[in-house]
Order: C-alpha cells, then sequence, then structure tokens
C-alpha cells in the first residue's frame, strides 16, 4: 500500500497518524543541543535503556552526562548487578546495553535523548487483555468497513487471530497441541493483502512491521538480514519491547524466495533465507538494536522474543495455479488428462485448492510451510469489485473526493458508467485495486483545478463519457442546470 493510500480527507490523516508504521518518524524527533536550552520544558526525559518517555515509566532516575534510566531499567539493572551501586561505568555493563567506548557514549548519546513532549497526546500503552480481544465475527465486521470482498480471507484471518490473541492474553503459546497462528496469504498483486494486515492491525491496535522477503538475506549477505524485521517491530512499538512482542510481522512477496524450479543448479540463496526465517516463526529471542536499524550504529541492544509475534506471509505465487492443475488432472484422470486440464482452465476457484505440496512444488521447503499452518487465498479483483472498492469502503477514494468537494459546497456525482469505465480502464492495468487511485487522480485534477474558479457551481457529475475522453462531466450552478462543457 502505498503513501498515496492516505492523501485526501482529514478522516484519511488521522488514519495515517496512527498507522503504527509510520508513527515511529514523528516519535523519533530528537532535538539539537542549541534549541534544547530555550525549550527545556517543551521535552521530557526518556529512559536511556528502552526509550520510553517519562510519561510512559513515571520518573526517571537522573545519571550523570544527562543520562536518564527508568525506574523498571533501573530495577533490572540493580538485578542484574551483584552490588547495589550505579554508575555509568557499570549501566555500560548492563546486559542489552552495547557500546564501543566510553568517549563515543558521551559525546552522541546524552545530549539527543530528549524527545518532544507530547502535550495532548500520551498514547496508552495497554496490554492486551483476553476482554480486549474481539470476537472472531467481530473482527471480521470491522474488516468488512474497509476489505470489499475476499470474503473466506478475512473470515480466516479473523479466526486466526482470535486464537492467536486469545493464547497470548492466556500465555498458552508454548501448549504443544496447538501450533502458532502464522498465516501464509497467497493472491494476487493488488488484491488487497497488504490492506488487509493494515486494517487488521490498526483496529486490534498492534504494533505492524512490513518487510519484503526479496530484501531479506542470510546474515553475512549484503542487504537486510532477517532479523532486520524484528527491529522494524520494535520502532513501530516505538521501542516498547512487551509492546512490539504481541505486534505483527508481514512478509511480502514471499514467493521470491522459493527455490528455483526448472532449473539444475542449486539455489542456495532462497532456500537459506527460508531456513533462516525457521526459528523466528516459531519463536525465538532475538537480539535486536533499540532505535536504529543496524547493528553497527551505536546503539543499545535488547531482546525481544519472537514466540508472540504473529507472521503473516504474503505472496502473489505466480505458476501456481499450473501446479495445482497438474497435481488435480493427473489425480482424477485416467487417461483423460487434456481434458480435465481443459475443464480446470476455467475453474476460478482452483487457487483456493492449493494443498502443502503444491507449494512444496513450488520451491517452499516443507519445514517453512509448516510453520504457516493458517493458508488462504485471495481472489483477483474483477470488475464488479473494483466498482465497489471505488464506493464502499468507509475511506473509498470516491468519498474522500467528494468529501473534499464538499468543502467547497460542491456536490460531486459520479454515474455508474463513469464508476465501471475507471474500472475497466483498471482492469487494463492488471495491478488489482492500485491502478484506480492513479486513474481517478488523472482525470480528478482538472476538475479539482477548474471547480474553485467559479463559486457558482454546486454539482459536478463525472460522466463515463468524461472518463473515456470523449465528453465532459455535467457542471451544474447553484439553482440551474447547464448544457455539458466541452
Ligand atoms: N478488497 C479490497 N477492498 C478495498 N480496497 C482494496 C482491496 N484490495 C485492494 N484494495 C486497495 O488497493 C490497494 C493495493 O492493495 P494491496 O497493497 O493490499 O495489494 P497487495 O495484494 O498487497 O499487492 P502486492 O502483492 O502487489 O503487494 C490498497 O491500498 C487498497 O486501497
Ligand atoms: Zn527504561
Amino acid at each position: 500500500m502505498s503513501d498515496k493510500d492516505f492523501v485526501i480527507i482529514d478522516e484519511e490523516k488521522k488514519e495515517k497518524e496512527t498507522t503504527p508504521d509510520t508513527v515511529s518518524e514523528e516519535k523519533t524527533e530528537v532535538i539539537k543541543t542549541e534549541e534544547k536550552k530555550e525549550k527545556e520544558d517543551e521535552y521530557e526525559k526518556i529512559c536511556f535503556i528502552c526509550h520510553r518517555p517519562e510519561s510512559v515509566t513515571g520518573k526517571m532516575v537522573e545519571l550523570p552526562n544527562n543520562i536518564t534510566v527508568c525506574p523498571d531499567c533501573m530495577q533490572k539493572s540493580f538485578d542484574a548487578m551483584t552490588n547495589g551501586s550505579v554508575d555509568l561505568n557499570r549501566l555500560m555493563h548492563i546486559p542489552g546495553v552495547q557500546f564501543l567506548n566510553m568517549s563515543d557514549l558521551e559525546n552522541t548519546i546524552p545530549k539527543s535523548q530528549k524527545i518532544k513532549k507530547k502535550k495532548e497526546k500520551t498514547k496508552e500503552y495497554h496490554k492486551l487483555d483476553i476482554k480486549d480481544i474481539p470476537a472472531p465475527h467481530k473482527i471480521k465486521a470491522r474488516l468488512d468497513e474497509y476489505v470489499v470482498g475476499q470474503e473466506y480471507a478475512k473470515k480466516a484471518m479473523s479466526v486466526a487471530v482470535y486464537n492467536h490473541y486469545k493464547r497470548v492474553a492466556t500465555d498458552t503459546m508454548d501448549d504443544i497441541e496447538i501450533e502458532k497462528s502464522n498465516m501464509l496469504m497467497i493472491g494476487p498483486t493488488g488484491s488487497g493483502k497488504t490492506y488487509l494486515v493494515k486494517t487488521l492491525a490498526k483496529l486490534l491496535d498492534v504494533p505492524l512491521a512490513i518487510t519484503d522477503a526479496t530484501s531479506l538475506t542470510e546474515a553475512g549477505y549484503i542487504g537486510d538480514d532477517i532479523e532486520s524485521v524484528v527491529s522494524k517491530l520494535l520502532a513501530a512499538a516505538d521501542n516498547d519491547v512487551e509492546r512490539a512482542e504481541q505486534g505483527i510481522i508481514f512478509i511480502d512477496e514471499i514467493d521470491k524466495i522459493a527455490k528455483k524450479r526448472n532449473s539444475n543448479q542449486r539455489d542456495v540463496s532462497g532456500e537459506s533465507v527460508q531456513q533462516g526465517m525457521l526459528k523466528l516463526l516459531e519463536g525465538s529471542e532475538v537480539e535486536v538494536p533499540v532505535g536504529a536499524n543496524s547493528k553497527n550504529a551505536m546503539v543499545p541492544l535488547t531482546t525481544v522474543n519472537t514466540k508472540n509475534i504473529l507472521f503473516i506471509c504474503g505472496g502473489a505465487f505466480p505458476d501456481l495455479e499450473e501446479i495445482i492443475k497438474e497435481r488435480l488432472s493427473k489425480k482424477t484422470s485416467m487417461g483423460f488428462n487434456s481434458e480435465l486440464k481443459d475443464k480446470f482452465e476455467h475453474d476460478k476457484e482452483l487457487l483456493s485448492k492449493v494443498t502443502v505440496e503444491d507449494l512444496r512444488k513450488f520451491g517452499m521447503i516443507p519445514e517453512f510451510i509448516g510453520r504457516l499452518p493458517i493458508i488462504f487465498t485471495l481472489k483477483g479483483l474483477d470488475k464488479d469489485m473494483l466498482v465497489k472498492i471505488l464506493r464502499e469502503p468507509k475511506n473509498a477514494i470516491l468519498k474522500q473526493y467528494q468529501k473534499l468537494l464538499a468543502l467547497d459546497e460542491v456536490n460531486l456525482k459520479f454515474d455508474d458508467g463513469a464508476l465501471e469505465a475507471i474500472a475497466e480502464k483498471a482492469m487494463e492495468k492488471d495491478t488489482g485495486a492500485r491502478a484506480l487511485r492513479a486513474i481517478i487522480e488523472e482525470f480528478m485534477l482538472d476538475i479539482m483545478y477548474e471547480i474553485p474558479k467559479d463559486d457558482s457551481i454546486g454539482q459536478v457529475t463525472i460522466t463515463r463519457e468524461y472518463i473515456e475522453g470523449t465528453g465532459g462531466p455535467i457542471i451544474e450552478l447553484r439553482g440551474q442546470e447547464v448544457p455539458r462543457l466541452n
């Protein structure tokens, strides 16, 4: 999902502010020393170790060199030390805090330890409570407000998420009989995979990190190592480890780390990234830097346990249908292979017949698939669904433009034919719903430019002709109708 998804109306802006993965930028606004003096009381202290602000942790303990540590971390350091006296040298040796040397520390860290005080918004770092977890049908109903169609996916996801958080809240994730609810979503590009996950994280109010599997490499190679996804999540949780440990990690384009098929060459890279992810998916302790995305930077490390983190993997899996088709026609045929293959050719539900075996054939290693027990598919969007996406969701694009023009007291209408024409154009691009916004933006630019020029305009109707470039919109003045422009 691109930034563009959030441009227009205020409601959207608010959403953007609370979208977990965009929060970290504003939060880490750090100030320089010069400014610090004048604005002293506007800034609050943050903990040197866990980076939480004083408003969250309670009164900080002051240490030399402007270092402040929250009571929790202080307690932990006391526990970690045999002798009770705290000084900076000792702080250096607390597990989880690593620095190269003292002078580096003094030069770089203390002065930037203050974060702008949030005056109104004191964010609540609440722990998930079993009573807070909405029942599956309620989660689905919330998803329905934003996500069109994909009924099966929404249902499967709601149940998985409910079970997952119920177990997090009751601390029963270790029970061997029930597996972790990690998911694998299979669906064409632009069918709403990322969008579903984002919506879900937002309505559950848990932090979310989104990564592309193609950017991940095994340790020691160029690229982000696999554990970097956990640092991203920690950042999305405002460096609150406990919150991060209840978050969601979405890894997109997971099909790109499949082993190469139809090739004699051994493909090490994809397979080893899959191997490298096994422990993470299952639950392990990961050392990650706090407040930075590189382990080389001189920042404290902290430990995040991935046991309760929900992993969702997504991918388009091109050619998977071929594999399914092959399997189905082999199994059921007794020499009528080609006939059966034809039958499956037109089967729209083909993808939903996917099995673990098919995925293995595709190039996913069994251990990897085994750690994603919830597998479901999303459908490619057809014209009707695209029209619905334009019109129906709570944050639908049309509603956004309508609200915007309503500020100029102009009524914006779209003919049914216009919506169909937009959907048809989007279908041609074959990028699912992603194309919709670009198409609309293109022609709305003129409207948004022209309308405010003339404050006698009361209503604008977008027509199919206008979308197709053979006519104009219908402009109505306040109180009277005038002929079409153009
Ligand atoms: N079912 C849907 N209902 C409402 N909006 C949708 C739906 N599917 C897609 N969209 C819209 O299209 C945009 C693109 O979808 P999204 O980024 O989720 O695609 P994707 O399946 O993750 O594709 P990719 O695999 O290429 O990342 C979303 O931001 C959302 O606005
Ligand atoms: Zn702390």
